[in-house]
């Protein structure tokens, strides 16, 4: 274990200003798919967009000459010689997108991926989850922390390379390896939110509880850490509140929780009906409220900084709720499938309702780290959910490509209050973004010449070719496709 210190933290490094420049996909809108095709991109020196010219044909100028031209008129004092150029423009089977949120992620059962098939949400909690992350509360002793470091090592690095490049974590009841956790996210250079789990009545594991004085102190020791540890001008790490879920947590917890994340304007993060069996629980626990939602909302637990972890069970009461507050849902179909939890109604939410939803891989309930896998399996159990309910809904709950990618682009920004800064491509937003190679070395994904649109003849049709190469992008595609990705405007993963 090589405890990490400010030399080799990658989000201390230097950004040289760079222009990209080739084809750009986001989706800054919901259902809205942007292909930007020969398009510029300057990034500064702070991380931050500053140019942007799409369409750019050279005639016989090159592109980066143009830049420098454009540049030279407008005063900015660049010096050519600092600037870092990333050409793919001619090649239609590499493009950038913006990184992937993953707005529900548990870094610390990482190593239970894959593990407890066939038990529902409770007994799965008791039977392994649980037992897991107690391994992590005994900070003295160097074979915890040496597991600890090992396992939030490799998941942050996993999620990297698999384009998350902000993500929002929970970790467990320990305070001290949950700051090592925010170090290691420094050290590797990812931008994310630590959840602490808090959580002081666990009848069915007692060893991992905590009392709510011992809750306080931590919650008072990470949150005055986080205060001095982030770069200069930067906020690359961010505590957030993390009740666990309310079967787990007295009321006490729960409303110390709300008030916390009101005075030290936090977000809040927990988990919300995800089992008919959870549901219960809780309305056994908490028979004074009318349902789930209402428990968190008593204890101002609800509030646009909310994100809810899969949300498969909600009432119309709930929903309505959960609109008023203007919280987040974070859909999680890898989860739910392997868990068995069931198929949230996500078309309707985001439609009907007018809820964000953004995606989750919820490690180690998801047995995946990979975002692309979640837009894959997000949309395959909205076409599940539309062969169950033919004639029955009055709209198709079949998700698209272009809602898949915005719940895990723009919708993820926006469940952790950073709409303005990630999610997208735009003037004045961070560069957080992947770039995506089809033709990677060892891809899984075959290319044919009939697939490639040839963008030096671009016409009606490329923008149509461009869209079939998404579709193997996403049902076809892995980390091997993810070639390079940046966050903050750093360089994070090179392959
Ligand atoms: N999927 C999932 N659901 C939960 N509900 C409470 N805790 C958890 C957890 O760790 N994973
Ligand atoms: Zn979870």
């Amino acid at each position: 274990m090589s405890e990490s210190n400010e030399v080799d933290m990658a989000a201390m490094k230097p950004i040289p200003y760079t222009l990209y420049y080739g084809t750009f996909i986001h989706t800054p809108n919901l259902g809205e798919l942007k292909v930007c095709l020969k398009t510029l991109v300057g990034v500064n020196k702070s991380g931050t967009i500053d140019y942007i010219h799409e369409n750019y044909d050279h005639d016989g100028q090159s592109a980066l000459e143009f830049f420098k031209q454009e540049f030279k008129k407008q005063g900015n004092q660049l010096d050519p010689s600092e600037l870092h150029y990333v050409d793919i423009s001619d090649d239609a089977t590499k493009f950038f997108c913006p990184g992937f949120v993953d707005t529900h992620i548990h870094a610390s059962q990482y190593p239970n991926v894959g593990i407890g098939l066939g038990c529902q949400l409770l007994d799965w909690l008791k039977n392994y989850t649980y037992k897991l992350e107690n391994g992590f509360t005994n900070p003295k002793d160097e074979e915890c922390m040496k597991f600890a470091y090992d396992v939030y090592h490799k998941i942050i690095k996993k999620t990297l390379e698999n384009g998350t490049t902000c993500a929002s974590y929970f970790t467990t009841i320990d305070p001290h390896t949950t700051m090592l956790f925010a170090r290691l996210l420094l050290k590797l250079g990812q931008r994310g939110f630590v959840g602490k789990v808090c959580m002081d009545s666990n009848d069915v594991f007692e060893t991992y509880q905590e009392d709510h004085d011992d809750c306080v102190k931590s919650m008072e020791l990470i949150t005055s850490y986080y205060e001095n540890t982030n770069p200069k001008g930067e906020q690359l790490i961010k505590p957030i509140v993390t009740p666990r879920f309310a079967p787990v947590c007295s009321s006490g917890l729960l409303e110390y929780l709300g008030s916390l994340a009101a005075t030290k304007e936090l977000s809040i993060q927990t988990h919300i009906s995800e089992s008919h069996n959870e549901i219960e629980l809780v309305a056994k626990l908490f028979p004074e409220f009318d349902n789930y939602a209402s428990v968190y909302d008593n204890f101002k637990l609800l509030n646009s900084s909310t994100i809810l972890a899969h949300g498969i069970h909600l009432n119309e009461k709930e929903r309505k709720l959960i609109k008023s507050r203007n919280c987040s849902i974070s859909h999680c179909p890898t989860s739910n499938t392997f868990i068995a939890s069931g198929e949230a109604p996500v078309k309707k939410y985001l439609y009907e309702d007018k809820i964000n939803v953004s995606v989750g891989s919820d490690v180690s309930g998801g047995y995946s780290p990979s975002i692309l896998e979640v837009i894959k399996q997000t949309i395959l159990v909205s076409h599940h959910l539309s062969i169950k309910t033919r004639n029955e809904t009055a709209s198709d709950p079949k998700l698209s490509v272009a809602d898949a990618i915005y719940m895990a682009t723009q919708a993820g920004a926006k469940a952790v209050g950073l709409d303005n800064i990630i999610g997208s491509f735009d003037i004045g937003k961070r560069w957080d973004a992947q770039l995506i190679n089809l033709n990677s070395a060892n891809s899984n994904i075959d290319i044919f010449p009939c697939n490639v649109p040839d963008l030096k003849n671009i016409n009606k049709d490329t923008e149509t070719g461009i869209h079939n190469l998404l579709g193997k992008w996403i049902f076809c595609g892995d980390d091997r496709n993810c070639v390079m990705v940046w966050c903050n405007g750093r360089l994070v993963i090179n392959k």
